[in-house]
C-alpha cells in the first residue's frame, strides 16, 4: 500500500466537505457541520496500485495561517477549489497556490459549481487560463450532479503524487517524453527510407 495524503484547499463555501464526502460516499449532501476539521481514510486502486488515501478538509474559517501552513506541510497533493458562482473565491486561487512549497507540485484546481450557470462569474476560459498560469491541473466540474467527474479529479490528483514520489527515470512524465523522442526518430528514419 502506498499512502498518500491529500488537502483540500479554497475559500469558503466552495464545496470543499461536499467534494470529499461526494468522493467518499458518492453521495451529495446539501449541508455540513463545518466548525471541525476532519481526515477522511480510504483505500483505492488507482492503475494497478493500491493507494492508502488520508484526505485532509480543513475549516478554513477556524484554521490560523500557522495550522494552513503545517497541513500544507503534511500534504501530498492538493484539491484547490473555487466556486465559478464566487469570484472571489477565483481570485484568492493564487495566494493559496503561493503558499504551497514550490518543491510540492502535485495539484488540480478545480472550479466547482458548474451546474449553477445562471450564477456564473467566472468564465470556463479563465479557469483555464489561471491554471495554465499556475501550471496545475484545471477541472470544471459540479460536486453536486456529477460523481464520475469528482472521482476522476482525485484520481487525476493521485497519479501526480505518485508520479512525483517515483524516482525520476521511472515517473511517467519521463518516460512519455522518452517515447516521444523515439517515436519522432523513428518517423524521420522511416521518411528517410522512403
Ligand atoms: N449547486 C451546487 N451547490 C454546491 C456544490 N458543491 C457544494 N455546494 C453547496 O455549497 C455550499 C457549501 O459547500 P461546502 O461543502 O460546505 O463548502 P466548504 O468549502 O466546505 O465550506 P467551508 O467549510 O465554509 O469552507 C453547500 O450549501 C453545498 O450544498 C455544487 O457543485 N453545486
Amino acid at each position: 500500500m502506498v499512502p498518500v495524503k491529500l488537502l483540500v484547499l479554497g475559500a469558503q463555501n466552495t464545496g470543499k466537505t461536499a467534494l470529499c464526502v461526494r468522493f467518499m460516499t458518492k453521495r451529495f449532501i446539501g449541508e455540513y457541520d463545518h466548525k471541525k476539521e476532519v481526515t477522511y481514510r480510504c483505500s483505492r486502486v488507482v492503475d494497478q496500485e493500491a493507494v492508502d488515501l488520508e484526505i485532509l478538509d480543513i475549516a478554513c474559517k477556524e484554521s490560523s495561517v500557522a495550522s494552513l501552513e503545517s497541513s500544507i506541510r503534511w500534504a501530498d497533493g492538493f484539491l484547490l477549489l473555487y466556486s465559478i458562482t464566487q469570484r472571489l473565491s477565483f481570485l484568492e486561487v493564487p495566494q493559496l497556490k503561493k503558499l504551497i512549497d514550490q518543491t510540492k507540485q502535485s495539484l488540480v484546481l478545480i472550479a466547482n459549481k458548474a451546474d449553477l450557470e445562471i450564477g456564473r462569474e467566472v468564465t470556463t476560459e479563465e479557469g483555464q487560463r489561471l491554471a495554465k498560469e499556475l501550471s496545475c491541473t484545471f477541472k470544471e466540474l459540479s460536486v453536486a450532479e456529477a460523481v464520475l467527474a469528482v472521482e476522476a479529479a482525485v484520481f487525476q490528483l493521485i497519479r501526480l503524487v505518485l508520479d512525483q514520489q517515483r524516482p525520476l527515470p521511472d515517473r511517467r512524465s519521463y518516460m512519455l517524453t522518452v517515447r516521444h523522442a523515439l517515436t519522432r526518430k523513428l518517423t524521420r528514419s522511416k521518411t528517410m527510407q522512403w
